[in-house]
C-alpha cells in the first residue's frame, strides 16, 4: 500500500481501474451464479409447486362435492334404496368421487416423482418424499373407502345404519388424511417461495455491499489521485512563479485569473509556454549582452577599431598559422604631426580626425582585413592571406586617400605607413620590430610615405 502512494499517476490510475473492474467482475459473477440458482428454484416452483397447488384446489372441490353427497344420503337414509333413481345418483356420485380423487392423487404423485427424478426438487427433498408416502396411504384409504361404498350399495338396504356409519367413519378418516396432505403441500409450496425470496434478498444485499464498497474505494482513490495531481500541478506552478520572480519583471504574466476556464494541465501548459518564451527571450538578450561585452572588450571606445588586446591575440594566431605554411602582411599607420592638430584645433577635433581616419580606412580594406588602434594616433592593419606586394599597394591607396580627402569640418592631414609580410620563423617581437622600423623610415623620409620591407 505504501508503495502504491509513491507510484506514478499512470500506475495509480491503472491499479484503480483494476480494483474497480475486479469488483465489477465479482458482482457480475456472483449475480450470474445466484440468478442461475434462483432460476432453478423458480423452475422448481413452476414445475412442482404450481401443479401441486392445482391438485390441492381440485381435491378441495372433490371433497366439497363428496360432503354434499354424504349430506344428501344422510337425509334420504333408507329411502335411498327405495328409489332406484336416487340409488343410481348416489352410486354415480361415489364413483365420481373415487375416480376424481384417484386421478388427482395420481397426478400429484407423478408431479413429485418426475420432479425428484429430473433433479428438479432442490428444496426440501425429504419433505417431498414424505408427501409421496402420504399420497400412497391416501390411495390405500381411498381404495378401502371404495370397497366400503360397494358393500353399502350391496347390503345397505338390509342394514343401512351399520354400513352407513362405516362409510361416515371412513369418510372422516379420508377427510383428515387428505386435509393433512393438502396442508403439507401448502406448507411446502410456501417454504419454497420463501426460500426463493430469501435467495433474492441475499443477492440484493451482497450486490449492494459490493457496490457500496466499490463506490467507496473508487471515490477514495479518485479523490486521492485528483488531490495529488492538483497539489503537484500547484507545486510546479509555484516553482514556475518563483523562477519568474528570480528572472525579474514580467512575472505577473503567470497565475493570471484568465485561466478560469482551463483545467489544471492546460494552466500548467500555459505557464510553461510563458516561461519558455521568457527564457528564450532572456537567452537572446544574454547572447546580445555577451556580444556587446565582447565588442566592448575588443574594440576601442573612441574609434570603434579593434583594440590593443585583440591585436596581440590575433597577431599571435596569425603567426602560428604562418608558421604552419600560411602568410599575412602588416601595415603600421601613424598620423603625421598629430600633436600639431591637437594643439591647433583642440583635442576634440583631434578625436574626430582619428574617428574619420578609421571610417575611411575601414571603407578601403577587405572584410577579412582587420584594423586595430594600437596607440594614441597609431594604427595597424592585419591583412590575412596577403602577400607583401598586394599589402604595399593597399597601403599606398590608403595613404593617397587620406592625403586627398577634403572635409570642411576637419583639418587636412597625412599618414605614414610601414608595411611588411610574414617571414619564416617570425615571432611577435621580430615582425613588430621590422614594421616599426619601416614606419620610422617613412617618418624620417619626410612623412606621408609608405615604406615596404
Ligand atoms: N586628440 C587626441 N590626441 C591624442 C590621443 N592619443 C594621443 N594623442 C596625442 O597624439 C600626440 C602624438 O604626438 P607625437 O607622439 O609627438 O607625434 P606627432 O605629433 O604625430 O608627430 P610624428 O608622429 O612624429 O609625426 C600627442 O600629443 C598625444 O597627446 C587621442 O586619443 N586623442
Amino acid at each position: 500500500m505504501f508503495k502504491w502512494f509513491n507510484a506514478s499517476i499512470t500506475r495509480k490510475v491503472s491499479s484503480l481501474s483494476f480494483v474497480l473492474l475486479s469488483f465489477l467482475f465479482v458482482v457480475i459473477l456472483y449475480s450470474v451464479l445466484k440468478l442461475q440458482k434462483i432460476n432453478y428454484e423458480m423452475r422448481e416452483v413452476a414445475q412442482i409447486d404450481v401443479p401441486l397447488s392445482d391438485v390441492i384446489s381440485q381435491i378441495e372441490l372433490i371433497q366439497l362435492k363428496q360432503h354434499l353427497l354424504m349430506e344428501t344420503i344422510r337425509q334420504q337414509k333408507q329411502a335411498l334404496f327405495d328409489h332406484p333413481s336416487l340409488k343410481k345418483k348416489a352410486l354415480l356420485g361415489f364413483n365420481d368421487y373415487n375416480r376424481s380423487l384417484s386421478e388427482q392423487l395420481v397426478k400429484a404423485m407423478q408431479v413429485i416423482q418426475n420432479g425428484l427424478k429430473r433433479g428438479g426438487v432442490r428444496i426440501q427433498v425429504a419433505d417431498h418424499q414424505t408427501l409421496i408416502k402420504q399420497i400412497r396411504s391416501l390411495h390405500i384409504e381411498r381404495e378401502a373407502f371404495d370397497h366400503l361404498v360397494n358393500q353399502f350399495f350391496l347390503h345397505g338396504d338390509t342394514d343401512f345404519s351399520l354400513h352407513w356409519s362405516n362409510i361416515e367413519k371412513h369418510c372422516k378418516k379420508l377427510d383428515t388424511q387428505s386435509g393433512m396432505l393438502l396442508k403439507n403441500i401448502d406448507q411446502l409450496t410456501l417454504k419454497a417461495s420463501l426460500y426463493t425470496e430469501r435467495q433474492e434478498q441475499e443477492l440484493m444485499i451482497v450486490n449492494a455491499i459490493l457496490g457500496i464498497a466499490a463506490l467507496f474505494i473508487g471515490t477514495y482513490l479518485t479523490l486521492y489521485i485528483v488531490q495529488s495531481v492538483r497539489s503537484r500541478v500547484g507545486s510546479i506552478r509555484w516553482k514556475i512563479e518563483s523562477l519568474h520572480r528570480t528572472l525579474g519583471e514580467d512575472s505577473d504574466e503567470v497565475g493570471a485569473n484568465s485561466y478560469q476556464d482551463l483545467d489544471e494541465f492546460s494552466v500548467l501548459e500555459a505557464d510553461l509556454n510563458i516561461l519558455t518564451n521568457r527564457l528564450s527571450k532572456e537567452r537572446s538578450n544574454r547572447y546580445e549582452v555577451e556580444r556587446q561585452l565582447i565588442e566592448l572588450a575588443t574594440r576601442d571606445k573612441l574609434t570603434g577599431a579593434y583594440n590593443r588586446h585583440k591585436w596581440d591575440e590575433l597577431l599571435k594566431e596569425e603567426l602560428a598559422l604562418a608558421n604552419r605554411g600560411g602568410r599575412f602582411s602588416l601595415a603600421l599607420i601613424d598620423v603625421d604631426y598629430f600633436k600639431k592638430i591637437n594643439d591647433m584645433h583642440g583635442h576634440g577635433v583631434g578625436d574626430k580626425v582619428l574617428q574619420f581616419l578609421v571610417t575611411e580606412l575601414n571603407k578601403l580594406i577587405r572584410e577579412t582585413d582587420m584594423l586595430f588602434r594600437i596607440g594614441g594616433e597609431e594604427f595597424a592593419i592585419l591583412l590575412k592571406n596577403t602577400g607583401l606586394d598586394e599589402a604595399g599597394k593597399l597601403a599606398e591607396a590608403l595613404r593617397l586617400k587620406v592625403e586627398t580627402f577634403n572635409t570642411p569640418s576637419l583639418p587636412r592631414f597625412t599618414i605614414s605607413l610601414g608595411v611588411t609580410g610574414s617571414q619564416e620563423s617570425d615571432d611577435q617581437v621580430s615582425i613588430l620590430k621590422r614594421v616599426d622600423m619601416l614606419l620610422y623610415k617613412a617618418k624620417g623620409a619626410g612623412r606621408n610615405q609608405v615604406k615596404i620591407g
